[in-house]
């Protein structure tokens, strides 16, 4: 190099999709820390909205009222994958979008357009400004929010992994009901109209069954550096 400064990567933007359950956030935050990239998890910023909603006495079930209220909460994602932090205007909600209130609301807020449209425009523009690039996981990032990026992953497991996985967290809970309510919410995201959980037709599916999460972050890290070198 003319300056004798040592050569940079080109901003690398990675988007993992793929249905509840399957190892997205354990395996981007991993990936992005151990790349030295930025690191969004879309789906908080859909549960952001939902809490909001909730806590504002918005009826979820009105498509009406949602759209009409979908501009009005200010969501800041931050994106240190050692560190991802996600608030409300400027009220710190990592905790309360994780209760079960809202898991099993959230799925009917973000099929609303104007709801998705104003998420997406967010997302987009915090992946245009991450420094050395992103993963970015969801469930329509491959499709619909970055269609041009590097390097598109959808990772799969067996509704029984995933649940076990789940109940792994929650404990004492029925491995069964956490089975029928991980399948419901996967049916809502991929059957509604605007951009539904799905493949995009240029990613590489990762079934993540059988395999650890060492590997399943192995197999992406490989995948990432692969695409660097251009191969
Ligand atoms: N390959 C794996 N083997 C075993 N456990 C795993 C594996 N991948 C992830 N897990 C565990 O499964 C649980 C769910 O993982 P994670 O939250 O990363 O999934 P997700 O796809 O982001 O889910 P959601 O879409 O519901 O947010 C976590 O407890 C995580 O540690
Ligand atoms: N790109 C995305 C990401 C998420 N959603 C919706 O948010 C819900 C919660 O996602 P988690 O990853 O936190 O479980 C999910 O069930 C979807 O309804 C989305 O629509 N698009």
């Amino acid at each position: 190099m003319e300056n004798g400064a040592a050569p940079t990567a080109p901003a690398v933007i990675v988007a993992i999709d793929g249905p509840s359950g399957t190892g997205k956030s354990s395996t981007s935050k991993a990936v992005a820390a151990q790349l030295g990239l930025s690191y969004l998890d879309t789906g908080a910023q859909y549960r952001a909205i939902t809490w909001w909603m909730v806590t504002n006495g918005i009826d979820i079930d009105d498509p009406h009222a949602v759209a009409a209220a979908a501009g009005k909460p200010e969501i800041v994602s931050g994106t240190d994958p050692a560190r991802p932090t996600i608030t409300v205007d400027g009220v710190d909600v990592a905790g309360p979008i994780r209760t079960q209130e809202v898991t099993s609301k959230v799925s009917a807020v973000s099929a609303v357009p104007e709801v998705r449209s104003r998420i997406t425009e967010l997302q987009r523009s915090i992946a245009a400004s991450a420094p050395a690039g992103i993963v970015v996981e969801g469930r329509d990032i491959g499709t619909t929010v970055l269609p041009d990026a590097d390097l598109k992953i959808f990772l799969t497991a067996s509704a029984e992994a995933r649940a076990a996985r789940r109940n792994g967290e929650l404990k004492g809970a029925d491995v069964n009901a956490t089975r029928e309510a991980l399948i419901k919410r996967d049916a809502a995201d991929s059957s509604r109209k605007t951009s539904p959980l799905a493949k995009a037709d240029d990613a590489v599916e990762v079934d993540t069954t059988d395999l650890t999460l060492p590997q399943v972050i192995e197999c992406v890290v490989t995948l990432v550096e692969e695409k660097r070198a251009g191969k």
